[in-house]
């Protein structure tokens, strides 16, 4: 039994606890107004907003009235859900977690579009990714090579998160091609019966902007507004905040640090959090306490992003480790590295489990070089890029959850059933009723009660779960069409010849977190997480930064370098070969990036002598810096 439950004193105020010597956090949790929160990494943000949902689900509103929280991507989605789990609060009805396309599809286009007049599909169905590809080409009129769709979808996505009034000059005129071709898209978006995600925020601010009515409905379901990770969020998201907070007097509480915007190319603008937090009628706190990072790397978390934060690690922490790898081998050399230097010393020297640790790099090629060099070792990992054997959707990482719950949770409830059924309720949701609802609830139960196996093949299991459960949701669910293909990509992963055949249940379950799997990630993936041990790889001048950036795009990648360091509590390992290959295979001696180059020279030369590391056994090591 924990603490909380022996006191009989709710989870929250004992970790409430916590904030007690930190004004700044105390002030954010005791505020009752509008509040932004603005802070460095491992400052709490993430432990402060938890522990501020669960106390006003319990002190200040009452049901059915609840609580929204949105954020950016489906990866922070899940961390905040694991969170606030902790603290006892589960998604339901009434508590929405989740991502904003996803709040804006199921709590503003789906309840009120069609009332309001919003001319959309019937029924109402999400474009998978080639037939948004295939609809793209299309309305460029020619068939692209990847590259040149890739470039022009990336193009698109801003000017549409920018430009977001269609009969003003500005949209018609800043990129006249970009707007054409938008609204060629558009079209037959519709004519096909589809909407896409950037549809789903774009309708969803068009219907709050639009009706009183509909920012009245939604004041009612959710009074109060949690959003994370704003600096991530552009203009449509925070047009929509405005609305809802200023005309319709939702409750706001933001919380975001622009120093981490790695998402510009997708029409994120950090500068609006700083916006929004001096307007009037908002409460604005700040946090510069780092309680995850040591020393060193709180230091040269500053030195990478050039400039001065104040950010302090917090009195009595551990100093923390940086330690840099020359491998001029290339990327294979510091794959190998990796597994076969760098995780093996860590474990033996911090005796601390695989899961303690992650590597991060910069795109799904470099995953694969990093994924070969872990097969061959012999380690079992996590791995989130585009180039893993299957994609972490939310559904799949409820069945991830739900494989876990499979595999021996049921005994100690982790992952409790509750919050399963709370989920799986929620996929089903659109256009059920109270019956079908209940149908649905004991199918599941059901299904995983008899399926408690985690020796069975993964394949077998998940269609065992397919023919019971699934398979009635997709025909049901249109909206889910996007986690049908998600579904499918993942079983075939698991059928003869996949990448994952041999998985069991319990493998799976594994996938979701786990002390025994080492985490390989991208640098993106890695927002909102952290790990004993970091270690980043690609550390050459033109991967980080990437060749021929401009200087915006610099400044964004030297913020992606900021996120990677600063996920790491005790130890940072860097490897860099000193040249890249460009895809011709056309070699290029540029050297070490200039990031890591700044490091080491103002961390190395640090009079206070930081604990800053440059290996030089082993051929793999020293050199060049
Ligand atoms: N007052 C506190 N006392 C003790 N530990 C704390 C306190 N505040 C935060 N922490 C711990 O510091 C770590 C970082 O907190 P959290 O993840 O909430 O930070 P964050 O601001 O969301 O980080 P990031 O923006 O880098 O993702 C966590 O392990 C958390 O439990």
């Amino acid at each position: 039994m924990s603490p909380a439950n022996v006191l009989n004193k709710p989870t929250y105020l004992v970790v409430a606890e916590d904030l007690r010597g930190n004004p700044g956090q105390r002030k954010a949790y005791e505020s009752q107004k509008n509040c932004v929160i603005l802070a460095g990494p491992g400052s709490g943000k993430t432990k402060i907003i938890t522990i501020k949902v669960a106390r006003i689900l319990n002190e200040d509103i009452r049901l059915p009235r609840g609580i929204a929280c949105i954020t950016y991507n489906a990866e922070c989605a899940r961390e905040l859900k694991r969170r606030l789990d902790e603290l006892g609060v589960v998604e339901n009805s009434h508590i929405f977690i989740g991502t904003v396309h996803s709040f804006c599809l199921k709590n503003i286009i789906l309840p009120y579009g069609k009332i309001a007049g919003l001319e959309l599909p019937e029924p109402l169905s999400v474009a998978i990714p080639k037939e948004q590809d295939r609809l793209m080409e299309m309305a460029l009129l020619q068939e692209k090579g990847d590259e040149e769709l890739r470039r022009w979808k990336i193009r698109l996505a801003r000017y549409r998160r920018t430009y977001l009034d269609r009969d003003s000059l500005e949209w018609k005129n800043t990129d006249e091609d970009a707007a054409q071709v938008i609204e060629a898209y558009e079209a037959k978006l519709r004519k096909n019966g589809f909407i896409d995600f950037d549809d789903m925020m774009l309708l969803g601010l068009q219907l709050v902007e639009k009706h009183e009515w509909i920012r009245k409905l939604i004041k009612a379901r959710f009074p109060v507004l949690v959003v994370d990770e704003y600096q991530d969020l552009g203009v449509p998201l925070h047009r929509m905040v405005l609305s809802l907070c200023f005309k319709a007097g939702v409750r706001l509480i933001a919380v975001g640090d622009p120093d981490q915007s790695i998402y510009g190319f997708t029409g994120a603008k950090p500068e609006l959090l700083e916006k929004l937090a001096e307007m009037e009628g908002i409460e604005q706190v700040r946090l510069r306490l780092n309680y995850r990072c040591g020393e060193t790397i709180v230091k040269a978390s500053q030195i990478t992003l050039g400039e001065k934060r104040g950010y302090d690690a917090r009195p009595g922490a551990h100093k923390g480790t940086i330690d840099i790898h020359e491998c001029p081998g290339g990327l294979e050399h510091q794959a190998e590295t990796i597994c076969n230097k760098i995780i093996p010393n860590v474990i033996k020297r911090r005796r601390c489990n695989l899961g303690d640790i992650a590597v991060l790099y910069l795109d799904k090629n470099m995953g694969d070089v990093i994924a070969e060099k872990v097969n061959a070792a012999g380690l079992p990992f996590i791995r989130i890029d585009q180039n893993a054997p299957y994609q972490k959707t939310p559904l799949i990482r409820w069945l991830e959850d739900c494989a876990l719950w499979c595999s021996g949770g049921w005994k100690e409830g982790k992952p409790r059933l509750s919050a399963l059924i709370q989920t799986w309720l929620a996929f089903n949701r659109n256009d059920c009723d109270n019956d079908m609802l209940l149908t649905y609830k004991r199918g599941l139960i059901r299904f995983l009660w008899a399926n408690r196996r985690p020796e069975m093949m993964l394949h077998n299991w998940l269609s065992a779960f397919q023919s019971s459960c699934l398979k009635e949701m997709f025909s049901q669910q249109k909206i889910m069409r996007d986690e049908k293909e998600a579904f499918e990509r993942l079983i075939g992963a698991c059928a003869k010849g996949g990448r994952i055949e041999n998985f069991i249940v319990a493998a799976f379950a594994g996938q979701g977190g786990s002390p025994e799997h080492l985490n390989l990630l991208t640098l993106h993936s890695s927002k909102g997480s952290e790990f004993d041990v970091v270690v980043i790889m690609g550390m050459d001048q033109g991967l980080i930064p990437r060749y021929g950036s401009g200087e915006g795009e610099k400044r964004e990648q030297r913020r992606l370098f900021y996120v990677g360091l600063t996920r790491s509590r005790n130890e940072v390992h860097l490897t860099y070969s000193g040249w890249t290959k460009n895809k011709y295979g056309r070699k290029f001696n540029n050297g070490p990036s200039e990031f890591l180059i700044e490091l080491r020279d103002s961390v190395l030369n640090d009079d206070e002598g930081c604990s800053m590391a440059k290996s030089t056994s082993n051929a793999i090591l020293g050199g060049v810096l």
